[in-house]
């Protein structure tokens, strides 16, 4: 293999030198004891395509960098992801601990280990054919799917499995889980490679988003080491292909989706993507359960240095500010008028073709309208139509930057968010902390955390209809200012903690590794 990323590799000293905390700070111990603990901590490995530190298409990689953070307490917490271009290019170092071999097509590489502040273990794939590329995690430059994903992934759920079953050892101190925590298609596979080697190690696998399924052709299989069994017993199989989503909920032992509604959604045929019968299986067999995200400390509006203006609960000038600011920044005329937004992926999933279409009634209606986002071209076109009918009205960014996310959610007075589904959904949590109301279909996570007409505004129905009269609402609300800035107060007043989300992982995982889980994976009880 090619040496040439672990050649462009800092090693420790250059990011001591560079000011960077070097390992030893980390707050836990290399044996996995905790700070203050006798007991060494249970090792857990969250497997993960996506982390904001480094790289982030959507929510995942927000979960990803604060969920293993908030268990960090607990567990033994690591991380392992690819080595993308902007993990090589970041100033944290990285160490070479281990040689992962190949199976079938899938390359040998290296596992490398970074050490991220707050004692969080980054494990990092170094295998730069598969991973060192323009582009997104997902996509080229020109938003086509990498033509090698399938290996791309079965190389990051194949690795996990090695660690898992003692193939490789990830330390110098031997460390191996006891627990993999596996996120969405590109994970799906560890769980059955490791299975199809006759290890038991417990498996949680979380669903963020199931529309995202990681199907491939059969002929794919012998190039992934898939054995044919699997894909003629049907625990593979799904419409003639083989599916990594499927492989995930197959094999492990629990599967979890972030939200409650979600979880109930995607057991029916409207949600369900052709997997509805499985998971309703699941769910019957007590092996599906909705965990809902939080969000990190860092969603503060009096804390946020990214913002034109902190501010608190009350001090609505201070919002203003914002407001002000993100009329400049979008070159939107001066007003009175409500603000709305969108902060999002640009993509079906989002509605965003309801939002195109209310646009002209918002702006007839006094209102204007800022977007920042990316995705398929079609909506970034009709978007940037919209600018150019509406200028100084409706302002587009097409791209994404996380302070002008969050200068967006500070600024704007309502988001809008008509998802056709959304497994819980960060977005309209975010504009909620920082006072800005969400209007979004009764839907997924957007129905657990938004209370109608107290913290945001609901609608049922996916209807053009449907959605104009929720923003018509929002325009009457805004007009009696006692009723809005109460509205303000209660969704600013909500605290959406990870700490909440804890308990209920703890649980699941205690469950698993002490075998008191009431059921095993499908696949063992059917086999
Ligand atoms: N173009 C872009 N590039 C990069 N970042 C962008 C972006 N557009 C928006 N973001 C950011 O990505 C996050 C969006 O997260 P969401 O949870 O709202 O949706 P997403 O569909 O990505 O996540 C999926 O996974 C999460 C996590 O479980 C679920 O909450 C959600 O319902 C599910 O669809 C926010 O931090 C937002 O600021």
């Amino acid at each position: 293999m090619s040496h040439s990323a672990v050649d462009t590799i800092r090693t420790p000293d250059a990011g001591a030198s560079s000011g960077v905390a070097p390992p030893s700070s980390r707050a836990i111990a290399p044996s996995g004891l905790h700070a203050g603990q006798s007991e060494p901590a249970e090792p857990i490995l969250f497997v993960t395509s996506e982390l904001a530190d480094f790289v982030k298409v959507g929510g995942l990689g927000d979960v990803s960098a604060a969920l293993p953070r908030a268990l960090l307490n607990h567990y033994d917490m690591r991380l392992l992801m690819p080595a993308y271009r902007e993990v090589i290019e970041s100033i944290w170092p990285i160490r070479v601990i281990a040689e992962l071999p190949g199976l079938a097509e899938i390359p040998a590489c290296e596992l490398g280990r970074i050490d991220l502040p707050e004692g969080l273990t980054v494990f990092v794939l170094l295998c730069p054919e598969l991973f060192e590329r323009p582009g997104s995690p997902y996509l080229d430059e020109n938003g086509r799917e990498w033509p090698d994903n399938a290996i791309r992934f079965a190389r990051l759920s194949l690795a996990a499995a090695q660690m898992a079953s003692g193939a490789v050892t990830a330390d110098d101190d031997g460390w191996r889980p006891a627990l993999l925590h596996l996120h969405d298609w590109q994970a799906g596979l560890a769980a059955a490679y490791l299975r199809w080697q006759g290890d038991d190690t417990p498996c949680v696998y979380t669903i963020h988003n199931l529309a995202y399924q990681g199907l491939y052709a059969p002929e794919w299989m012998s190039r992934l080491g898939i054995p044919e069994a699997a894909f003629e017993s049907g625990e593979i199989e799904f419409y003639g292909n083989f599916s990594f989503m499927k492989a995930g909920v197959i094999y492990s032992d629990h599967i979890t989706t972030v939200s409650a509604t979600y979880a109930r959604e995607i057991t029916t045929p409207a949600f369900g993507c052709g997997l509805e019968g499985l998971l309703s299986e699941c769910a019957a067999a007590g092996r599906l359960s909705g965990i809902a995200n939080g969000i990190d400390d860092s969603w503060n509006p009096r804390t946020d240095a990214y913002l034109a203006c902190a501010f608190a609960t009350n001090d609505w000038a201070g919002k203003r500010a914002n407001t002000d600011y993100i009329r400049r920044m979008f070159r939107l005329a001066v007003s009175h008028g409500p603000l709305f937004a969108v902060v999002s992926r640009l993509v079906h999933q989002k509605g965003l073709d309801l939002t195109i279409a209310a646009a002209e009634m918002i702006v007839r209606a006094g209102g204007q309208l800022v977007v920042i986002g990316c995705g398929e071209p079609p909506i970034e076109n009709a978007l940037r139509n919209l600018e150019a009918r509406f200028p100084g009205a409706i302002g587009v960014h097409i791209g994404f930057s996380e302070r002008e996310a969050r200068c967006i959610f500070a600024g704007s007075d309502f988001l809008l968010m008509p998802s056709r589904f959304e497994p819980c959904g960060l977005s309209q949590m975010y504009a909620q902390r920082f006072g800005s109301l969400p209007i979004a279909h009764r839907t997924g996570g957007l129905a657990d955390t938004i209370e109608d007409g107290v913290t945001g505004f609901l609608f049922d129905q996916l209807s053009q209809e449907a959605f104009q009269h929720a923003i018509n609402r929002a325009f009457r609300i805004f007009g009696c200012t006692e009723l809005f800035y109460a509205m303000r107060r209660a969704a600013m007043a909500i605290h959406y903690q990870w700490r909440l989300s804890v308990t209920p992982y703890r649980r699941l995982y205690h469950q698993l590794m002490t075998g008191d889980a009431e059921h095993t994976s499908l696949r063992r009880e059917v086999v």
